[in-house]
């Protein structure tokens, strides 16, 4: 298997959203979930997004793993690996997109890296280096209350510069708006001075077809599912994908089995949907303090949900509004609550699927690796989009045997998400 475009994701929610994009846009795309075993059978794809769960580990620990997965991508012909991170760069000053994409830069002999989050159809924009989320500065948007990495400045110049070794730049709008050639020429001017890191601006998908453009032409970049957009545009236009479209006629099989809905997203947009989902589905609110406790909560919450399961889906849920999140931080630490409720989570799912789910829906990027890992699933094909960013998922090579699944972005999905995710999924 022979591949063009490679991405390693930094988390398994951004991986599908990207997977979905890239998919969407005429590459034959599949999402491995950490490097694949070798005995692992992949389809014939033109991208492979390798998921990794690495934007809140150590920044050493992400780039190591970081490093193996592009090595891999590229002794599977990739000439171009797209470091996929957050539409709204979450990170925090000790990393971890800067110090990765310096790696991944280092790895393939230094260069320019052009560096994007924008994803226009899910509001997020890029201008003169500030990121807006819908009509939001970043920090004024709710990703300033997020539980693991508030995000408390708007410009990302400055919130990448932090993270980095060596200085960043900008390729402003009015370059971007004048064509690839006009990018290429800022981007050099900013190399002649030392600058191989820049932060790109990006409004309408238009822009992000010129950077794709330029950015197909270096050997990494760095961004959301908006350079996604943009790379594979580039390369269909490049004449080099032999057969567009998708196998998503394989991803949406039915597979039967039962249904369930776990979240730990605590974003505005997954409390609400939920808010929703309550007013159609059996919802379980678990309560953060007891999981932290013992396991007595994870029990109770299994006994709840085998008592309904068969009567149609269920929803458990570690949710909680962002007072809550701050007291159950203040009292055992940010990173350990947050994983703590990651694990309760994923032992959930996994009780979920050993008592007959095949159809279930994750809320969260962590919260997704956290099951996905628990559940050991290989790899996934990418089926028919859910929401912008969220695709229905089918799973390739799972020992459970075949399940479909759609792992939400925090913020992504309109209000009645949940119910549009499983009416979807037979
Ligand atoms: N009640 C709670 N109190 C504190 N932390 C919580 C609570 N519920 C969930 N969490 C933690 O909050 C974090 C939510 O992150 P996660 O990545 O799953 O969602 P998200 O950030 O909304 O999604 P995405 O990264 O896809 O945008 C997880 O670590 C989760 O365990
Ligand atoms: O880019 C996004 O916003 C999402 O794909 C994501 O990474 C959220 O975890």
């Amino acid at each position: 298997m022979a591949i063009l475009l490679g991405s390693i994701a930094d988390d398994y929610t951004g991986a599908s959203d990207l997977a979905n994009t890239l998919t969407k846009n005429g590459l034959r795309t599949v999402q491995t979930v950490g490097i694949p075993d070798p005995s692992l059978a992949l389809p014939d794809v033109d991208a492979v997004v390798v998921s990794l769960k690495i934007r809140s580990v150590p920044a050493s620990d992400a780039v190591t793993a970081a490093a193996s997965a592009e090595r891999w991508l590229r002794q599977r012909g990739a000439g171009h690996v797209l470091y996929k991170i957050c539409s709204t760069f979450d990170s925090t000053d000790a990393g971890n997109i800067g110090p990765v994409t310096e790696a991944l830069s280092e790895a393939a002999g230094g260069g320019s890296v052009l560096v994007t989050p924008a994803f226009p159809e899910t509001g997020r924009t890029v201008y003169l280096g500030h990121l807006f989320v819908g009509g939001q500065p970043l920090n004024e948007s709710p990703l300033k209350d997020h539980p693991l990495n508030p995000m408390h400045d708007a410009n990302l110049v400055r919130v990448l510069t932090r993270q980095s070794r060596n200085a960043v730049g900008l390729i402003d709008l009015t370059a971007i708006a004048a064509g690839p050639d006009a990018v290429k020429a800022r981007l050099d001017g900013l190399r002649t001075a030392g600058i191989t890191t820049a932060i790109a601006d990006a409004i309408f998908e238009r822009d992000l077809e010129t950077l794709g453009e330029v950015a197909l032409k270096t050997p990494v970049s760095t961004g959301a599912s908006g350079l996604g957009l943009g790379l594979a545009r580039a390369l269909v236009r490049s004449g080099r994908i032999s057969s567009a479209g998708a196998p998503t006629t394989d991803a949406i099989r039915p597979v039967g089995g039962l249904s369930a809905i776990v979240a730990g997203s605590c974003s505005k947009a997954t409390l609400h949907q939920l808010d929703i989902a309550e007013r159609s589905m059996p919802v379980l609110r678990l309560d953060p303090e007891r999981l932290l406790a013992g396991p007595d909560e994870i029990a109770a919450a299994i006994s709840w949900a085998g008592d309904r399961i068969s009567a149609g889906p269920v929803v458990v849920a570690a949710s909680a509004a962002p007072e809550t999140v701050s007291r159950l931080q203040s009292l055992y630490g940010r990173e350990a609550s947050g994983h703590a409720i990651e694990t309760a989570t994923s032992i959930i799912t996994a009780e979920l699927v050993e008592r007959g789910v095949r159809r279930l829906v994750v809320a969260g990027g962590e919260t997704s690796g956290a099951a996905v890992d628990r559940l050991a699933i290989p790899a996934f094909l990418i089926g028919p989009e859910i929401a912008p960013g969220v695709p229905v998922l089918r799973t390739v090579g799972n020992a459970q045997g075949d399940m479909l699944l759609a792992l939400k972005s925090g913020n992504f999905g309109g209000e009645d998400f949940f119910t549009a995710a499983l009416a979807m999924m037979h």
